[in-house]
């Protein structure tokens, strides 16, 4: 669904801070990326849902070189990644509820109101929909973008850094249900610093594991 073929990136035309990276990400696959602070790991993720461009190499999406897409072209391929961002990126004024169905009115589709209600029974936030996101802890907050990232049956969910800031049990109840879609078909790929979170994930899941390390892109080994 993603491919790359030597790619490379550099913010405003600068130095390549990513360099001559390939990658096949298949339908059904979880994928780890890992790498220092600071290597390009949101920078990785900004290209895969196409938020950044290439500087040089060739990346297609579900099959389009993502270089020839028109804004429309774009808008489809987003419709199809639903991503949890590291802050969460929730508009304050609005209700949980509302914060999820943004996806969908943003669409222009009508808001289904059932499948807000089911996505707030899944991350266990029924109780909140009325709340608004500042309100919440910050699991809360990251089960509630999980929501909203899956709102519109993405094929991809990409998660950055969506653990940062919980404990041990709020991150295992956020991989469970990273897991749990895997489980029903949907790839994920998850950036993440905790070896620890790899370590259990992959008692739960068959995923890779990637690194980002002077600049490449590199598949880690079997120490982790
Ligand atoms: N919009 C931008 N313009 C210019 N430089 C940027 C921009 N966004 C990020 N950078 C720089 O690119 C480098 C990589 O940033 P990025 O956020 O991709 O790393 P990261 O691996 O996700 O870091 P962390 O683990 O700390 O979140 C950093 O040096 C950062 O300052």
């Amino acid at each position: 669904m993603i491919e790359m073929h030597n790619l490379s990136f550099g913010y405003s035309g600068g130095e390549p801070l990513l360099a001559d990276m390939s990658l096949s990400l298949q339908p059904g696959s979880f994928h780890f990326l890992t790498g220092p602070s600071g290597s390009g790991k949101t920078t990785f993720l900004r290209l895969c849902y196409a938020d950044l461009l290439p500087s040089a190499g060739r990346m297609t999406a579900f099959g389009q070189d993502v270089t020839s897409l028109s804004r429309d072209g774009i808008a489809a391929l987003r419709r199809r990644v639903g991503v949890v961002h590291q802050d969460t990126q929730f508009l304050d004024h609005l209700p949980v509820a509302e914060n999820i169905a943004l996806p969908q009115i943003v669409a222009g589709q009508s808001v289904d109101m059932q499948s807000i209600s089911d996505l707030l029974s899944w991350v266990q936030l029924t109780q909140h929909s009325r709340s608004l996101p500042p309100s919440l802890s910050g699991g809360e907050r990251q089960r509630a973008a999980l929501a909203r990232a899956v709102i519109m049956s993405p094929d991809l969910i990409i998660a950055d850094e969506p653990t940062g800031n919980l404990d041990w049990d709020m991150s295992m109840r956020l991989l469970d249900l990273l897991v749990g879609l895997n489980h029903s078909g949907k790839s994920v790929l998850f950036a993440t610093h905790d070896l620890n979170l790899i370590r259990a994930a992959k008692q739960h899941v068959q995923a890779r594991v990637l690194r980002i390390a002077g600049k490449r892109l590199q598949l880690a080994g079997a120490d982790l």
